[in-house]
């Protein structure tokens, strides 16, 4: 769980409003003055983001590599890998936001710079408001202690009282409900817990940190069918409060149920961003593109290799007439 300062960000966009106002302290035309409304408004915004790894381009170096590398004082070359390309939205509060995109889109990326874990290569985040962060493993969470003690301890950091902990602390384990799943887990080490177990702990704590912002990156996928449906309904709940959601999921339908905006990235870059509906047909249209594509090209593939197979018994069959021809004789 990852918490961001959400006050850092918002006094950067008020320092700057401040100065523009003594800039220009009268009469400000009627577009800046909605602008500014609309700017106050924003939960996420995010410009011209660049995300990039550096990552060694050995990946699993020898020994003797290293050797010969370090007598010839040669450097292991960096590789940088570009997963978010310059990409730029803006998303006002209360929106449900569904991040969409193909294995290795940049997707997760995008949501470690909004959650602060990641700081960008290029480009600005300003996410304002307090921040709670669903990653898939339930990162931050003690694999050592208990489902329980690891609630108290995420209380503990978000500073809340002891009364507040333990109001909190039967809530979550509440919505939780391990117990149906395996009786007195919560009261067992979270190593013990299958991903489904887990999923649940992460998102009861999450949704009750009272997040203004709630980052959601697959973390329902390990959830069954029931506590995905309890899980969706709570995230409209949050939403029906004016909260922020961002939701990255391969779940399309689930993306199209819940979510009211959605973004597609395609290789880190922002390829459309909008309507829903619209977002995800258009994702689903490229897909079937993509694949059509690719079976045209397998087919091209198979037909070429067919033919020079063909080609080659031809060939193999016309030297063995001539063989038989010089030698007067079968071969
Ligand atoms: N820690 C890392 N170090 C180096 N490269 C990384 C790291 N994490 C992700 N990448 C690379 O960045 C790119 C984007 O990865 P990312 O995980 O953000 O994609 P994604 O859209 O979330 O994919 P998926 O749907 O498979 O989870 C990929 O090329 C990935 O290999």
């Amino acid at each position: 769980m990852s918490s961001l300062s959400a006050s850092e960000t918002v006094e950067t966009v008020e320092t700057a409003a401040a100065a523009e106002a003594t800039a220009a302290p009268a009469a400000q035309p009627a577009a800046k003055l909605v602008e500014k409304q609309m700017e106050k408004r924003l939960a996420i915004k995010v410009e011209d983001l660049h995300l990039y790894y550096r990552t060694k381009a050995e990946a699993n170096p020898t020994l003797k590599a290293a050797l010969i590398r370090k007598a010839k004082r040669q450097k292991v070359e960096a590789k940088v890998i570009k997963a978010v390309n310059g990409v730029s939205f803006e998303v006002p509060h209360g929106t449900v936001l569904g991040v969409i995109g193909h294995n290795g889109a940049g997707k997760s990326t995008l949501l470690r710079a909004l959650s602060g874990i990641l700081p960008p290569t290029q480009g600005r985040v300003e996410v304002r408001g307090r921040v709670s962060t669903l990653l898939a493993l339930g990162v931050g969470f003690n694999q050592n202690l208990t489902g329980r003690e690891n609630i108290v301890l995420g209380g503990l950091a978000q500073g809340w009282s002891k009364d507040q902990i333990r109001e909190k602390e039967n809530a979550i384990i509440d919505f939780a409900d391990l117990d149906t799943l395996s009786e007195g887990a919560i009261d067992r080490a979270m190593k013990t817990y299958s991903s489904g177990m887990y999923a649940r702990v992460a998102f009861a704590v999450g949704v009750h940190m009272d997040p203004d912002i709630l980052l959601v990156d697959e973390a329902l996928s390990a959830g069954d069918a029931r506590f995905k449906e309890r899980a969706t309904e709570k995230m409209l709940e949050l939403c029906e409060n004016a909260r922020t959601i961002v939701l990255v999921s391969h779940g399309l339908e689930t993306v199209r149920h819940m979510s009211n905006r959605c973004i597609w990235l395609d290789h880190g870059n922002l390829v459309q961003s909008g309507d829903p509906d619209e977002v995800i047909d258009a994702y689903i249209e490229k897909q079937r593109k993509d694949r059509e594509d690719a079976d045209r090209k397998k087919a091209a593939a198979e037909a070429k290799e067919a033919q020079e197979d063909q080609a080659l018994a031809a060939k193999a069959e016309k030297t063995k007439e001539a063989l038989q021809k010089a030698i007067g004789e079968d071969v």
